[in-house]
């Protein structure tokens, strides 16, 4: 950091919360305001004497690292978490959030980051679980119409949540919030689960609620975003509140600064190993029915991922990114040829045998999938690594010593922040489960690395990390293949890069060749819908 930075973050980190005035910003109208809020979970305090100030019509950020305490604060608002000290005032009357029920009847509302849906249920009937007075269903599918048309986010009341995409299904959150009518509505990263244009989309709604008085308090890792709808931020750092500012006089790198006390690492790539090194990971014709009629089909799948090489699979959700994931691990096994590993056809295997073969995954969905949220960390670890030859059975015999020195390891590589000693999966945040589960994987030094949205709700410094690990792996030799919805974080890493759309996949083009805008049209054309660019005779063969 040069001394001119330091000097204005020193500025704006020692104004007291909300610049000096209480958080009573010019001409606002105080919402709520929280007052020396803490919370402890054993020695760590999530949450160490916040204050914090809600004004009507604001969109107000709250940014931090990954365990900064952001999740607890909000939780601690929403009535879903006590606080062990401290009090909260709502439209100028202190009131004790004791349950969501009771900041549901404030008006407060919260749209979570894991969405509480049941897959069997319509959209209108999981709606009128959540409210106290749901009426009549054909009343209540009348008013979500309304409701979802006034503030551009289209819902059929009568769909069926298993046949939705995660984009609509957050719709579904954010209108069943609307339906109560909130002051204050509360989101925990929204945009990590949705395209560019349905954050677009998003961002219009959170735009017009703000206009109408309504206020938002929006957690989010994207600082583009934040700084793009956000009109203050509080940051937190270890639990405290550190800075508050204006998003729009910062820039990403400001806000990032403000969140970690330090500047953030870019990724340094050393050069990419040669074109002629032996292909490691291959799909050869890889075509798989939809698994459920509403499912994506892969069509024709053809890639190779080379050692020493990143290549990533860009495309917009819901476009089989989580089926070709499913058919390279062997969650979905097919027929053999069509996938390859080290030489091998492996494509009727099961993901432990694939995993014996040196390769490891990191599935999109941490929590239930990639980790067991009951199971401690080093239980977890046996998960996926007991048939591997790490040591961590030896006859038949699980050795703790082993699992708890693993642990300690990745805690202290990848950065995981947690309260106590091999926590629970669930205690920790959602950045932190992410970098154990990626180091987990990183750690064994697997040859083929797949890895689906390896940043999704991690912070810029850890975001960092993880994406300079994947690119140290590969360049030890290892094939490793990245599908990610971000294309900053593609640019940053890949080598090469093919786009999915509607189950077919295009061609692995260098990174270098491929423009963001005819990314875009094979997103949108599906693979034939743009010819490869410059000298691509060598990707098209790949
Ligand atoms: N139920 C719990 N039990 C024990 N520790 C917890 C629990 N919930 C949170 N913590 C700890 O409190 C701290 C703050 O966590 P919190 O989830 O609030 O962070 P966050 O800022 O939301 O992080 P992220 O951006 O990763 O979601 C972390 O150290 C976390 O491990």
């Amino acid at each position: 950091m040069d001394s001119s930075t330091a000097a204005a973050d020193e500025q704006r980190t020692s104004a007291p919360p909300g610049g000096g005035s209480g958080g009573r910003r010019a001409g606002a109208d105080v919402l709520l305001a929280a007052q020396g809020i803490t919370k402890r979970f054993g020695a760590v305090a999530a949450n160490a004497d916040v204050d914090l100030v809600v004004n009507a019509g604001e969109i107000h950020a709250l940014l931090g690292e990954n365990g900064a305490g952001k999740s607890t604060l909000v939780k601690i608002l929403y009535g879903a978490l006590q606080p062990d000290a401290g009090r909260v005032t709502w439209q100028g009357r202190e009131v004790r959030v004791a349950s969501p029920a009771a900041a549901r009847a404030l008006g407060i509302g919260m749209v979570f980051q894991h969405f509480s849906l049941f897959e069997a249920l319509s959209v209108a009937e999981n709606i009128a679980l959540a409210l106290e007075k749901p009426g009549t269903m054909r009343s209540l599918a009348d008013r979500i119409r309304a409701v979802s048309r006034d503030y551009g986010l289209p819902l059929d009341p009568d769909a069926l949540v298993a046949d939705l995409p995660v984009g609509i299904r957050q719709r579904i959150e954010i209108v069943r919030c609307l339906l109560q009518q909130p002051r204050l509505i509360i989101m925990d990263e929204p945009t990590s689960v949705l395209t560019p244009q349905e954050a677009d989309e998003l961002f219009l709604t959170l735009k017009r609620l703000a206009s109408e008085g309504c206020a938002v308090l929006y957690i989010s890792h994207r600082l583009e975003e934040v700084q793009r709808i956000c009109h203050h931020a509080t940051i937190l750092r270890h639990g405290k509140v550190v800075a508050e500012c204006d998003p729009t006089r910062e820039t990403p790198g400001s806000l990032a600064r403000m969140m970690v006390g330090a500047d953030i690492a870019h990724v340094a790539a050393a050069a990419q190993a040669p074109g002629a090194a032996a292909t490691r990971l291959a799909a050869r014709r890889l075509s798989l029915p939809a698994a459920t009629p509403f499912a994506v089909p892969l069509t024709d799948v053809t890639l190779e991922v080379r050692a020493g090489e990143v290549v990533a699979v860009a495309g917009v959700a819901g476009n089989g990114q989580g089926e070709l994931f499913d058919a390279l691990t062997g969650e979905r096994r097919t027929a053999p040829g069509m996938v390859e590993i080290d030489g091998t056809a492996c494509g009727n295997e099961g993901i432990t045998r694939r995993r014996q073969r040196g390769a490891a995954f990191v599935p999109e969905e941490r929590l239930g999938h990639g980790a067991v949220p009951g199971f401690r960390l080093s239980s977890n670890l046996l998960l996926t690594r007991h048939a591997t030859g790490d040591g961590l059975v030896k006859g038949g015999f699980v050795a703790f010593a082993a699992m708890a020195a693993m642990e300690r390891r990745i805690k202290q590589v990848y950065d995981v922040r947690m309260s106590h000693d091999d926590p629970e999966a669930r205690a920790l945040s959602g950045g932190n489960l992410q970098k154990f589960v990626v180091g987990r994987e990183l750690s064994r030094n697997p040859g083929v690395l797949i890895v689906n949205q390896p940043t999704w709700g991690v912070d810029a410094g850890a975001a960092a990390l993880i994406r300079q690990a994947l690119v140290d792996l590969a360049r030890k030799g290892s094939a490793v293949l990245v599908i990610s919805q971000d294309l900053d974080e593609i640019y940053e890493i890949a080598d090469r890069i093919a786009v999915i759309s509607r189950g077919q996949l295009s061609l692995a083009e260098p990174a270098a060749a491929m423009s963001r805008e005819r990314i875009g049209l094979l997103m949108a054309g599906g693979a034939e819908a743009a010819a490869p660019t410059g000298s691509s005779t060598a990707a098209r063969r790949a």
